[in-house]
């Protein structure tokens, strides 16, 4: 079956239930569709756990097949998301090419800078693509489905994005995201398929004002971190977390997006998930070394990946590219590089010229 016929397929599966049961249509009704979720780590585990609580049977494909033997016989993923036992409606397994056949929605989760080749490696399939990591490459300074498409010309894709810490949806704690998709079609099934009332999803029009908040998110919560760590006060926070915004929205308009997607989950909402406290790992690398640890430091004491370290100098050139100034993100990049202290960094923020907000 082609691309179109996957998607129509699962649109058709929950059009039918939906008309069998006499009830008007409904975005979660039941339909026994296979999800791939493509990367093990915390959220894609989680998200994992998620599509099987949606009612659907899910395949958490992992690169190592010792990591997907190991998770498969412990029916727990111990490094990445420990304590949350996988329903029995998901299997594990190495083989992508497994993971991708009958699926109806395929969820990409792992970081920024291994999506190129992880998309690469993929056998071709047929299968809708929800892009969920939140960064910008580094090199080519593209976005996530400008990844994609310069892998997989044409390939149908989304992006999943939104305030979700992995632990609290595996636990099935209320939350909510955006799928955001130029094609409708793809976006109501992808809604539909991965969606229940704990997790609500809303569609979103907007791809890159929904991917330039994701990746710029990350970065802003180093610096709200940092702010924090250093003992430079609430008051800092809350004015960086703000001007944050604003730089985000000035990138995703001048990168084709829409300004109101800032105000929304993927960009203010997130914004306040991820700036408020040590539950981030963005947040509390920032709070590491606003309180004088080193990064790599910091960084050897994690295995989870800590996706603003590597975005922020990516997202300030690619900005760069659009002449669009990120004060706040250039600032995380020079403390990331070490070329700079929390102190001089605000030091310097402050010391810009005044202007109208
Ligand atoms: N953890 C969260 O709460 C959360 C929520 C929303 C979005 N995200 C985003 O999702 C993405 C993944 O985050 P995570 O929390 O799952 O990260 P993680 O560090 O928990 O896990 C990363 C996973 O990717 C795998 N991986 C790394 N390099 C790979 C490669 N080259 N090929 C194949 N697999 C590879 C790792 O083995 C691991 O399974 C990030 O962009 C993150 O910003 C995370
Ligand atoms: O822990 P963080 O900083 O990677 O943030 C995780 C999610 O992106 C929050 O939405």
């Amino acid at each position: 079956m082609d691309r179109a016929g996957c998607i129509a397929e699962a649109a058709n599966a929950i059009r039918t239930t939906r008309e069998t049961a006499g009830v008007t249509p409904r975005p979660h009704a039941a339909v026994t569709s296979r999800i791939a979720i493509l990367g093990a780590g915390a959220w894609g585990t989680a998200l994992a756990i998620q599509a099987a609580r949606a009612g659907r049977s899910a395949v958490l494909w992992a690169r190592d097949a010792g990591r997907a033997a190991e998770i498969g016989a412990l029916r727990e993923n111990r490094r990445y998301l420990p304590g949350m036992p996988l329903p029995e409606a998901v299997d594990v397994t190495a083989d992508a090419a497994e993971a991708l056949h009958g699926a109806a929605l395929a969820l990409l989760v792992v970081p920024a800078q291994a999506l190129r080749g992880v998309v690469a490696s993929l056998p071709p399939a047929p299968v809708p693509l929800l892009l969920c990591c939140k960064g910008v490459e580094a090199g080519s300074l593209a976005l996530p489905l400008e990844v994609l498409g310069a892998v997989r010309p044409g390939a149908a894709a989304g992006v999943l994005s939104g305030p979700n810490f992995a632990h609290e949806v595996a636990r099935g704690l209320p939350a909510a995201a955006v799928v955001a998709a130029t094609d409708p079609a793809l976006r109501d099934s992808a809604v539909a398929l991965l969606g229940s009332p704990g997790f609500r999803l809303y569609g979103g029009e907007d791809p890159v004002g929904a991917e330039v908040g994701g990746a710029a998110k990350n970065v802003i919560a180093i610096a709200a971190g940092a702010v924090i760590g250093a003992g430079l006060g609430e008051n800092a926070r809350a004015a960086l977390v703000t001007r944050g915004l604003a730089e985000l929205s000035r990138l995703a308009v001048a990168l084709g997006g829409r300004a109101e997607t800032a105000a929304g989950l993927t960009g203010l909402g997130d914004l306040m998930l991820t700036c408020a406290g040590p539950g981030s790992r963005n947040m509390s690398l920032g709070l590491a070394l606003g309180r004088g640890e080193s990064l790599a430091e910091v960084l050897a004491a994690r295995t989870a990946v800590t996706e603003g370290v590597t975005t922020a100098p990516a997202l300030v050139a690619r900005a760069g590219t659009v002449g669009v100034e990120l004060p706040i993100c250039a600032a995380v990049a020079d403390l990331v590089a070490e070329r700079i202290t929390v102190r001089e960094a605000m030091a310097l923020l402050l010391a810009r010229p005044l202007r109208a907000e």
